[in-house]
């Protein structure tokens, strides 16, 4: 790639991310240094030949194409401004919640090019989903750089409009934690059905892995595969009664999705 690339804060999301790069070849170990303060998570990058800094101080490169801050969202102010020095070369891509091209425009100048990034932990294998919104600055030289390096995290998209970004961030950025959380309730309420709690996990595992997959690859509507499930008196309809009367399951997630667009929203404030 011969590209150099610097990762501020190898956490769940930010290693996730740098997972997603190495398995697909992305870059090379010598091509992305990391700074993060924690030794530990530190380790995870130098097990795969990376140099790690513990601060931005100790970073070998004096030049950056890509500066990546993920770090949280209450923490952008004070540690973006050690990155200034890597301007005007380099490009910034945050994925912090909330946070707005304007608040780095404030902290780096309006001269900076920055790109927001709402991706989700699937990136670690290739199965994320990467939304983005750039401002003026990025070259388009940058913008295809950016966006070939996170096709190694799943799908990349983009919207237009930077208000989106806390919709996006509601559905996939917080998403899979929905899913987790829908994994867990059908494995309990499998053990409480009778299963074995291996059973029951495998069960709830491959279920939903096996919707989602058919429902990405068949081009069908969700709606047709619901009903091509759901038997005339069959035990779904039976099922979809509970989830589905008083629009029980939707109005939960119209509640989730506007609780976690309300905090984003917050957060960015
Ligand atoms: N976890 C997720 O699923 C997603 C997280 N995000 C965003 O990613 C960002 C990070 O979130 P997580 O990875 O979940 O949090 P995290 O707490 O796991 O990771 C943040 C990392 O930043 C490190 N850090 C703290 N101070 C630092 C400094 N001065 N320099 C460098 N690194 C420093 C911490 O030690 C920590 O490892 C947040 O802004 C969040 O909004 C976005 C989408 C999904
Ligand atoms: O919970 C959060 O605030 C972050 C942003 C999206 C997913 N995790």
């Amino acid at each position: 790639m011969g590209k150099t690339i610097i990762l501020v804060g190898c956490g769940n999301m930010g290693y996730a991310m740098l997972k997603g790069w190495l398995a697909a070849g992305k870059l090379k170990a010598g091509e992305i240094a990391v700074v993060e303060p924690n030794e530990t998570l530190r380790s995870r990058a130098v097990s795969h030949g990376i140099h790690a800094a513990a601060a931005p101080e100790e970073l070998e490169a004096s030049t950056a194409d890509l500066v990546v801050f993920a770090v949280k969202p209450q923490m952008i102010r004070d540690v973006v401004p050690a990155y200034r020095r890597f301007m005007p070369d380099a490009t910034f891509l945050s994925v912090a919640a909330g946070t707005s091209i304007a608040t780095f425009e404030d902290i780096l100048g309006t001269d900076a090019a920055i790109i927001r990034c709402m991706p989700n932990t699937p990136a670690a294998i290739g199965e994320g989903v990467m939304v983005l919104f750039a401002n003026a600055r990025v070259r388009p030289e940058a913008r295809e750089f950016v966006s070939d390096l996170l096709s190694a995290n799943g799908a990349v998209a983009t919207v237009e409009d930077e208000a989106l970004m806390d919709a996006v961030t509601a559905v996939s950025g917080s998403g899979p934690a929905y899913l987790f959380h829908f994994i867990e309730c059908l494995m309990a309420a499998g053990e409480e059905a009778g299963l074995p709690a291996e059973t029951a996990r495998l069960l709830a595992m491959q279920t939903i892995y096996g919707a989602a997959a058919l429902a990405k690859t068949s081009g069908e509507d969700p709606a047709r595969l619901r009903e091509q499930v759901t038997s005339p008196g069959g035990t779904t309809a039976a099922a979809l009664s509970v989830l589905m009367g008083e629009d029980r399951l939707k109005s939960l997630m119209r509640e989730a999705v506007a609780a976690a667009k309300k905090r984003s929203i917050e957060l960015g404030a």
